[in-house]
């Protein structure tokens, strides 16, 4: 469909909307036509004149109804809330939204639209979507028609590579298969006691020393890059039985986590460029295709050998009756597949590396808006302090150990208020804001919503922590008391708060990341203040996850024994 602002920037005599130019351009075209067919035809000037006088005022007319048009049509999409250009629909709109903060101008758009809008992205692009933050429309498509709404073919596609047919990439039975294994692998004591156990070893072996060594050289530290090792290591050891060792002294680079990082990062691109271009790329190994493919060689690399070298310790451990491990590429090595065979390297390969994404940087972006928040609100520190300090007060009672204070599981589980402080900063920034699936069959929103077979719907999560329609007029404020009754911790339904997405593929990792998480912050906050470097800049990154974008520069200062001491007295 022929559209203005084309017009205008193709043709030099783009001012012919203004009336004063269109006469004179009717006057020109006359002379010069009426010249040029005198030329051709020698006939009657005065007719020809009146003859050609018409065409032009049939042109005028039209041009003037195709600008009328396009200006209607422009200013009908306004009502619905955004200008949707020809070709490049409401594009421009999230361009400018870029510059500043996307997904709040998501939430505003949201915010007018009573929760849910339409997309209309450029023609040439994939970007059409249903966008929507609504609770009953994240139940229908998480829950209650979960089959009619997969990651689906678009996103399987992009992701291929990297992920391959792993959980995160996956649908139908060879999601359900993953996922069923993982589950029980999830909930078993086995690995309940592998991730606790790796986890005290990490911090206290590597967190707390490398801490330490800022404070003693009063040194500033990117609290995000420290967590983000640390969690790496500790889904390493998760998901292949590996510390690849990225938190250790000095924060060396170590190229499996600089790889796993760069084929990330190009691998997202592709969900913000052209199918046929990508692809294009790829095919002639340009630029980010180069760098993914690179990369992807990389983490291959790392999987095959972690593989093989499983392979043999689990033949001579087999031999000699060892003890078991329980990581997750052992406890599917072990496994056959539907005809009786053990899975393939590749299939091992993808279940490993889709577990790496999903427990990489998850926790630690949600530690550090965690600590960012803390900074500014004095007084939830102050609680947090009184929590652990009652429950650290407690156990001397019991045993006065002399060793470094190292928190237990059950000591963890009682930290209420503190589960309540991170369900809080994970509502207002969870760590991934938006999500995504795509519709299998006609269907309609319960809040109206048409949605066509093929469509694709986005869900946003980020936007959905600040709709007062969801959580009150104070959304926007950080209060840990909201998740509190009688000062016991009360989870919200997952449809409501989504962080941790919701039904048949709620977030494996849920119960562990909250360990994670509290077992950091305790450990932390017993020994250090954490102060956010004066004039630190604070923006999300666009990604997958919501990074800080400048990660988040801290200094830490010694929490003194007198200062624990009024904690503990308080209590
Ligand atoms: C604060 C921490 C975390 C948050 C906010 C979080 C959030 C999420 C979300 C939103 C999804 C759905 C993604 C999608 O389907 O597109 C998900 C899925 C998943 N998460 Fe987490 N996650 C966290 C930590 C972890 C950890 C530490 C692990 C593992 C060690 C983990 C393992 C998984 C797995 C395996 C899935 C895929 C589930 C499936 O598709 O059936 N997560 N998580």
């Amino acid at each position: 469909m022929p559209y203005w602002p084309y017009h205008l920037h193709h043709h030099s005599h783009f001012s012919c909307c203004h009336p004063n130019t269109m006469t004179n351009l009717s006057t020109n075209l006359t002379a010069s036509l009426s010249s040029s067919s005198d030329d051709l035809t020698g006939g009657g000037l005065f007719s020809r004149q009146l003859f050609l006088l018409k065409d032009i005022q049939i042109i005028e007319i039209l041009l003037a109804l195709f600008v009328f048009i396009a200006i209607h049509s422009l200013r009908q999409k306004k009502h619905q809330g955004l200008p949707v250009w020809p070709v490049l629909g409401m594009l421009p709109s999230l361009f400018s939204a870029l510059r500043h903060h996307m997904y709040d101008w998501i939430t505003e758009v949201l915010c007018r639209q009573n929760g849910t809008f339409r997309f209309k992205g450029p023609s040439f692009s994939s970007l059409n979507c249903v966008v929507t933050a609504d609770p009953r429309n994240l139940e229908h498509l998480l829950k209650t028609k979960f089959a009619n709404y997969p990651k689906g073919q678009y996103f399987r596609d992009t992701l291929r590579d990297l992920l391959g047919g792993g959980i995160f990439n996956a649908d139908d039975e060879t999601w359900q298969r993953q996922r069923k294994t993982a589950s029980i692998e999830f909930h078993s004591a086995r690995f309940r006691q592998l991730t606790t156990e790796s986890l005290l070893e990490l911090v206290h072996s590597r967190l707390l020393p490398v801490l330490e060594e800022a404070v003693k050289t009063s040194s500033s530290v990117d609290l995000q890059d420290v967590l983000l090792r640390l969690t790496f290591d500790n889904v390493c050891m998760i998901a292949f039985g590996v510390d690849p060792g990225c938190l250790s002294p000095g924060l060396p680079e170590i190229p499996f986590a600089r790889a796993f990082e760069d084929a990330t990062e190009a691998a997202v691109l592709r969900f913000v460029t052209p199918t046929w271009v990508w692809k294009g790329m790829r095919y002639l190994d340009l630029g980010s295709e180069r760098k993914l493919r690179r990369s992807i060689k990389e983490v291959d690399e790392f999987a095959e050998e972690v593989i093989r070298t499983r392979k043999k310790e689990l033949a001579i451990d087999y031999e000699n009756n060892k003890k078991e491990r329980s990581d997750i590429l052992t406890v599917f090595m072990k496994l056959k597949d539907e005809s009786g065979k053990p899975f393939s390297d590749q299939f091992l390969r993808d279940i490993c590396v889709n577990f790496i994404l999903a427990g990489r940087d998850t926790s630690s972006v949600a530690l550090s808006w965690f600590f960012w928040l803390l900074d500014s609100h004095p007084n939830v520190e102050e609680k947090i302090l009184a929590e652990i300090c009652k429950i650290v007060n407690g156990r001397q009672e019991l045993d006065a150990g002399t060793g470094p204070l190292v928190f237990r599981p059950e000591e963890i589980k009682k930290m209420e208020y503190l589960q309540a402080a991170i369900s809080e900063a994970l509502r207002l920034y969870p760590s991934v804001p938006v999500d995504h699936k795509e519709v299998v069959e006609d269907d309609v929103f319960p809040d109206g919503t048409v949605l066509k077979k093929g469509t694709k719907v986005i869900y946003a999560i980020y936007s959905m922590g600040r709709m007062d329609a969801i959580w009150g007029k104070d959304c926007r404020e950080f209060k840990p008391e909201r998740w509190l009754r009688d000062g016991r911790y009360m989870s919200e339904s997952a449809y409501k708060f989504t962080a941790f997405n919701g039904g048949p593929r709620l977030c494996l990792g849920k119960d562990f990341a909250y360990y994670q998480m509290k077992f950091v912050v305790a450990s932390l906050l017993y020994r250090y203040h954490v102060k956010v470097v004066k004039g630190h800049p604070v923006a999300p990154k666009l990604a997958l996850t919501m990074y800080m974008k400048h990660g988040l520069r801290v200094n830490l200062l010694k929490r003194e024994e007198h200062e624990l001491q009024k904690y503990m007295k308080i209590n």
